[in-house]
């Protein structure tokens, strides 16, 4: 791209003319999608559509059988880690090993109507659907077996279409369905409408006015969709 001074072409200097192109990728981001421009949908994987807690809670009680738990209907905040640590310091340990473990992530349980939602969105006109997932630090077994619960549950091309990132909010989307109730990181102003999922650990948490909730997969998620392309 040329800029004229005087009447003369002169060259954009590389900088400005990197600028100009993420202006232009943020605005794709930004625009309302309309008839152009396709929707862009942010699915994450554990308490959304992969049974992280119950799956947690299984092998914890088969390992540790005498040791005290917290009751999925007694689950308050996102950090399950924490909840335990409250109950018993060293207890907070004892959970995180579980996720730490081989095969946690890879043999959790799909979550009712999750894999179904995504297979359909994925099948919408004008419309694309990303799985957003954070993997945990430890990353021996955590990254390979969410890819490979990915192509177990959605198949071998959704890979494609999987994120891996530990800050969502850099991701650019329209929508963000998601159990974890404060979805921070370095983008004060995310693309995307977060779009609270229901889970044990947030389903007491009062309503907020300026926050849509999906119950579950068996909620309007295509009325969500639906309003995202007005
Ligand atoms: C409850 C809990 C979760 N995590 C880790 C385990 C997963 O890798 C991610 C899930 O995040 P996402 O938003 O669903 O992608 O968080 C943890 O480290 N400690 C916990 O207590
Ligand atoms: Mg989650």
């Amino acid at each position: 791209m040329k800029t004229f001074k005087a009447g003369i072409a002169m060259p954009l200097l590389p900088r400005a003319l990197r600028a100009l192109k993420a202006d232009a990728a943020w605005r794709r981001c930004s625009d309302a999608p309309g008839a152009d421009r396709r929707l862009r949908v942010l699915v994450d994987m554990d308490g959304v559509i992969a049974d992280f807690e119950g799956g947690f809670l299984r092998k914890y009680r088969a390992r540790y059988p005498r040791e005290p738990y917290v009751a999925l209907r007694e689950r308050r905040g996102f950090w399950v880690s924490s909840q335990y640590g409250q109950l018993r310091s060293d207890l907070c340990e004892k959970a995180i090993s579980i996720w730490q473990s081989k095969n946690f992530f890879l043999e959790l349980d799909p979550l009712p109507g999750g894999i179904e939602a995504v297979k359909e969105m994925d099948k919408m006109e004008n419309t694309d659907v990303f799985i957003c997932t954070s993997p945990i630090k430890h990353y021996d077994h955590c990254p390979y077996e969410k890819y490979a619960w990915i192509e177990k549950h959605l198949g071998f091309d959704f890979l494609e279409r999987t994120i891996l990132t530990r800050d969502k909010t850099v991701v650019c989307g329209d929508i963000l369905f998601d159990d974890k109730p404060d979805i921070i990181g370095v983008e004060p102003k995310p693309t995307w409408e977060h779009v609270l999922f229901t889970a044990c650990h947030n389903k007491h948490l009062p309503p907020c006015p300026t926050r849509r909730r999906l119950l579950s997969w068996a909620d309007d998620w295509r009325g969500i969709l639906a309003s995202k392309r007005r």
